[in-house]
């Protein structure tokens, strides 16, 4: 039977954790939850209600699972959550039920449409200007002008923003419509609690008598060979009855490798559009309609600040502006340029000439607290191989240097495995969003370095 010291493994869980977890989020629901024991390889914790508990499942435990593993050197290790004064629930965040279409009672239906995210308040520039008149062509006339309406994009670009739009819309129009807002994790979540519950019939009705189906995130039903054999059916049920569907991924159809390809067929059958990074002009506009929305007085030249230092995700623009306008309250400061500087050296993008094999190796060693030589050696223990892989996979990313020359800093390895550690890291950030988050931290980190 092993024992662990448990303060000892939690300090260093939560120091890796606020790695790739905002200050606001550790505090909302990481420094929510109370480490009781270790045993057995069993490390049990408890949190103050079922929200947090369910919340924390969702979005954190894979990493939070991934991580005890790592620091306990123990792949056996399992987390327990319980709600305090409550039984175990211990379910695995891919089966964990969330903003499920039909609610616990199973009688409200609940649209999950987002009020605040509508055509008012999205800024239309040219990298947004043919998909912002596709989703209001659509809103304006569901189910019979494109259908399915696919809308792809890097990460950050205003996809989910524009489907809400769509939503609030439609919405309007006609009060009674069943909009349904999910992400294809829901949808995989529900088909798996029907299956477990036997109640598949239901949740084919269900789905298949909304109006306007709205799933974010697509590119997560590759490789989920059930989930997509029901989106087909519910898909072609809707379209057949001229509902709408409305659908985003992180790319084109034709590039999801793992998507049947009676799917990806039917994607392209619509209308396909993209959504490019903003120009310069574009996130000038998104970032005064933000001060705008909040009553923020916001100087002009911080705006142009911002806006000239973030330049491909609007995410990351939203994440400068609250973190200067925080800065500015806490600290009693104006919002001028000596804050606006301090707080963007944390969120500055370099060229891509700026971020060397180097930096990231330091960066990946420092988090996974290894040394350099770790990563750099022959040796291939379980919890070096992984941190290695990530930063070969980086440097293919983030640096423009060849496979060879990867091979050669990384201890003189071939490029077969530089090419081998690209595939897999690719392939698990495409299975667990926990993992894609946790690269996307570290691609900012870097950036910002
Ligand atoms: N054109 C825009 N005008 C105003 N706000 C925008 C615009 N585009 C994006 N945003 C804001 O940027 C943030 C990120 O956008 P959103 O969540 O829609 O991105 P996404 O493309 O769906 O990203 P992901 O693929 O990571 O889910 C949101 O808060 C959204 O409101």
């Amino acid at each position: 039977m092993e024992t662990y010291d448990l303060s000892y493994i939690w300090e260093k869980l939560t120091d890796k954790l606020s790695h790739s977890i905002s200050e606001s989020n550790m505090d909302i629901y990481i420094r929510q939850i109370t480490p009781v024991s270790a045993e057995n390889d069993v490390i049990c914790c408890t949190v103050p209600s079922t929200t947090l508990c369910s919340a924390i499942q969702q979005n954190y435990f894979s990493l939070i699972s991934a991580l005890l593993k790592d620091i306990t050197k123990n792949d056996n290790i399992r987390l327990e959550l319980k709600v305090k004064n409550q039984n175990v629930l211990e379910v695995p965040a891919e089966h964990y039920k969330t903003d499920s279409l039909f609610k616990d009672d199973e009688k409200s239906f609940e649209s999950n449409i987002n009020p605040k995210q509508r055509f008012e308040t999205f800024v239309v520039g040219n990298s947004n200007r043919f998909a912002t008149a596709a989703a209001q062509a659509v809103a304006n006339d569901p189910g019979n002008v494109y259908n399915p309406l696919f809308i792809y994009g890097n990460s950050g670009l205003g996809k989910t923003h524009l489907m809400h739009a769509i939503g609030n819309a439609v919405l309007e129009a006609n009060p009674n419509a069943k909009v349904k807002y999910v992400t294809s994790e829901t949808f995989t979540n529900d088909i798996i609690n029907a299956i477990q519950n036997h109640t598949v019939k239901d949740f084919q009705e269900k789905y298949r008598t909304i109006d306007c189906l709205i799933i974010d995130d697509i590119q997560f039903l590759e490789n989920k060979e059930r989930t997509q054999e029901e989106f087909f059916h519910t898909f072609n049920a809707l379209k057949e009855a001229n509902k709408q569907i409305v659908i985003s991924s992180d790319r084109h159809p034709q590039s999801m490798d793992k998507l049947e390809e009676r799917l990806r067929s039917r994607f392209v059958n619509g209308l396909t559009v993209d959504i490019q990074p903003p120009d310069l002009e574009t996130r000038i506009a998104i970032i005064r309609k933000k001060a705008e929305i909040e009553k923020i007085n916001m100087p002009n030249e911080v705006i142009q600040t911002i806006a000239v230092s973030i330049d491909n995700n609007i995410r990351m623009i939203e994440g400068a502006f609250n973190r200067i306008v925080a800065y500015a309250s806490i600290m009693h400061l104006p919002i001028d340029m000596k804050v606006t500087e301090t707080v963007l050296k944390d969120f500055a993008t370099h060229s891509i000439q700026n971020i060397t094999i180097e930096k990231i190796i330091g960066h990946i060693c420092k988090y996974y607290n290894l040394q350099n030589d770790d990563l750099i050696g022959k040796k291939r223990p379980k919890n070096i191989a992984l941190p290695r892989q990530i930063a070969m996979y980086l440097s293919r990313r983030l640096t423009d240097a060849s496979l060879p020359k990867i091979g050669l800093s990384f201890g003189g390895r071939d490029h077969t495995t530089v090419i081998h550690a690209y595939e897999k890291v690719e392939k698990m950030r495409k299975e667990d969003r926990s993992f894609d988050n946790l690269l996307q931290q570290f691609e900012e980190q870097i950036r910002s370095i």
